[in-house]
């Protein structure tokens, strides 16, 4: 057998190759020795041959962090010479690790109701008190805003190609004439009022009066809406639909004047 090796290995290593060395046991000796890691083994026979690589590797800061490096090293194939018990790295070893923290409860999940947290062991804080958030049911809930249906359906219209909001910024700064004057004006209210027609279409709010004509088209509400207050004071149609909306910002290219009594 060992010939054959020997022969074998030479032939598979036709160059020379000085470190490795090949050991040759003798045959008749039962005595193992394992712990000879530096060599290729010779012997062809042996268990070892296999044997996946140290993992933590012997110079790693895991084997470092432990006491003993010898004992934690995982030799899988190596019997133990202290009574045949297996040698365990000390994590794993019984009785070891009392300082370490013990598994987490198991949540009963059977008891468990959707929506409905178990008193306290999803760590939530005032997840066992109902009511602690004047919320009903519990305060991982949804609110009853998001549950619940809107009010009031949206009275958008659908805008024409070309006139999103974005399409009327655009329009606002390409420098195109939106107001239709050459200053600003005091405009009484018999004036404003001769603007109320589609294509001239005047509109106040706040006290300032716009030409709305331009904005016809890109009015999410819709044109009819908007058309609603053309020669008039539009402010509290306007207050009472989207008082959110920033009309000065909108229309700030459309001012044409200030609404004045009329003398
Ligand atoms: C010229 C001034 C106005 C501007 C700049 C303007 C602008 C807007 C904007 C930006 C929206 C969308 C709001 C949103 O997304 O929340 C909107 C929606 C709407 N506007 Fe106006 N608006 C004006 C005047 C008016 C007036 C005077 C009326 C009523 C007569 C009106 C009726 C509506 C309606 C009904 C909607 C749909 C609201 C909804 O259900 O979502 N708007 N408007």
């Amino acid at each position: 057998m060992t010939s054959y090796l020997r022969s074998w290995l030479s032939s598979a290593l036709p160059t020379a190759q000085p470190e490795v060395t090949i050991t040759t046991h003798d045959s008749s000796s039962e005595d193992r020795d394992d712990s000879d890691n530096d060599t290729v083994k010779g012997d062809g026979d042996g268990d070892d041959d296999d044997a996946p690589p140290a993992f933590p590797s012997l110079n790693s800061a895991q084997r470092i962090g432990g006491t003993n490096l010898t004992a934690t090293a995982p030799q899988p194939q190596k019997r133990s010479t202290n009574g045949g018990e297996t040698q365990l790295p000390n994590v794993l070893r019984p009785g070891t690790d009392a300082k370490l923290m013990p598994p987490p409860p198991v949540p009963s999940l059977a008891t468990r109701k959707p929506g409905v947290p178990s008193t306290s062991s999803l760590g939530v804080p005032g997840s066992g008190s109902r009511s602690s958030l004047g919320v009903p049911g519990s305060s991982l809930m949804p609110p009853p805003t998001t549950t619940k249906a809107p009010a009031k359906k949206s009275r958008k219209v659908e805008l024409a190609p070309g006139y999103g909001p974005l399409d009327w910024g655009n329009l606002k700064k390409s420098g195109r004439d939106l107001r239709g004057v050459d200053s600003l004006m005091r405009i009484p209210m018999s004036v404003l009022k001769q603007h109320n027609k589609k294509d001239d279409a005047w509109s106040a709010f706040n006290g300032k009066v716009y030409n709305i004509t331009h904005y016809l088209p890109y009015h999410p509400g819709g044109e009819k809406e908007l058309l609603r207050v053309a020669g008039r004071d539009g402010t509290k149609l306007f207050a009472l639909t989207h008082a959110w909306v920033n009309v000065d910002f909108m229309l700030d290219e459309c001012l044409v004047g200030f609404l004045v009594p009329d003398s």
